[in-house]
């Protein structure tokens, strides 16, 4: 297949990317290089450099490359920094997203894979969450991707569009060569991994005072090679359904304190913590059903353990900044 991939020079864009040009794929990435480097983008796919908001670029990409699918990444990704300046997610991750998908529709283009996020639920009412949990988001972030979502059942109903959102929880780990390396890093495994490097002193632990068992809070951690298996499933399964929605995790809640712990004991190294208040817009629980998808696409995750995220995370990391 020929694949359009925006924000392909990014973390999950740029894995994705690697593992579709492995399959034997072809793959266009769009990026403006925003969050990211031209460095990052894979040997072997094409390159176009430039915002989604520019739509007549966005439409000749389509044009010239009449893709098979378009699996879309690009968006801008701290649930913090949205509690700041709600306006520029809107922007960049709402109304960028609606020039796509005209753009998309004007070329014929009809098959999306979309990244969405567990930041659309906001804070459960039951644990794990399933697809049917109310869309309540806690900060800007997750309600600029809710609203691309409401935008993608109206696109589908009325225009047959076809879609798949996929809702990632925590994703982390790195295949061989390539890892997260977010410009700059606000994430907590790859911020605790440069403790354990010694190019920062200590991790910040945002919220001493959440309602779970240590008083930090809970996420569930996805191996990014996982996750991007999904992408693959997800964008063959649209060729006999019009409309797909999915959680992608493991199932299981991991506290900032046990990720630490995780941490020191796959690197050995001490790891100071220093205690902060939390950061706005923060839920305090966000763990995955990911039944459905495994029930109706086969996904199953292969790299579930944290130790075993993490160490993947540890491995490449000690060699990013050789
Ligand atoms: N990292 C996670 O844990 C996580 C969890 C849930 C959802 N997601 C979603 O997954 C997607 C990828 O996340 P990531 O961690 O790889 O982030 P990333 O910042 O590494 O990648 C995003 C890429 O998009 C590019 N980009 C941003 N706005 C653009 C625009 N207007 N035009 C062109 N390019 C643009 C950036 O330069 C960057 O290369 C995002 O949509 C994010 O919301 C990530
Ligand atoms: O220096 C840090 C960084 C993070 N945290 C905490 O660690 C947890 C995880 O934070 P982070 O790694 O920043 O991820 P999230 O804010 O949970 O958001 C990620 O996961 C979401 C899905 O759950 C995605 O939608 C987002 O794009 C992605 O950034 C949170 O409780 C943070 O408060 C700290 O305590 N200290």
């Amino acid at each position: 297949m020929n694949i359009l991939v925006t924000g392909g020079a990014g973390y999950i864009g740029g894995t994705v990317t690697r593992m579709l040009l492995a399959a034997g794929h072809s793959v266009t990435v769009l990026d403006n290089l925003c969050h990211s480097k031209r460095s990052a983008v894979a040997e072997g796919a094409e390159f176009v450099f430039g915002d989604l908001a520019d739509r007549p670029l966005v439409e000749k990409t389509l044009k010239d490359g009449r893709f098979d699918g378009v699996m879309h990444f690009a968006a801008l990704i701290e649930a913090g920094e949205s509690m700041k300046k709600p306006e520029i997610y809107f922007r960049n991750n709402t109304a960028s997203t609606l020039t796509l998908l005209e753009a998309m529709l004007a070329t014929g283009h009809d098959r999306l894979v979309f990244s969405s996020t567990a930041a659309c639920y906001g804070e459960p009412e039951t644990t794990p969450i399933d697809e049917d949990a109310k869309l309540q988001p806690t900060n800007p972030y997750g309600e600029s991707k809710l609203l691309v979502e409401h935008m993608l059942r109206w696109m589908n109903l009325i225009h047959n569009f076809k879609y798949a959102s996929l809702r990632y929880f925590n994703v982390a780990g790195a295949i061989e060569g390539y890892g997260e390396a977010h410009e700059p890093e606000s994430h907590l495994i790859p911020l605790i991994l440069d403790v354990a490097l010694g190019r920062r002193e200590n991790i910040k632990i945002f919220g001493r005072d959440y309602p779970t068992k240590d008083g930090t809070c809970i996420r569930d951690y996805i191996h990014v090679r996982d996750l991007a298996e999904a992408h693959l499933l997800a964008l063959e399964a649209l060729n006999h359904n019009s409309r797909l929605i999915y959680n992608l995790g493991n199932g299981q809640g991991f506290t900032v304190l046990e990720v630490i712990e995780s941490v020191r004991r796959v690197t050995g190294k001490p790891i100071p913590v220093e205690e902060h208040e939390r950061r706005p817009g923060d839920p305090a629980v966000l763990v995955a059903s990911s039944e459905k998808i495994k029930a109706e696409l086969g996904w199953k995750p292969h790299l579930a353990e944290l130790d075993t995220i993490i160490a993947s995370a540890w491995e490449w990391h000690q060699r990013r900044y050789v």
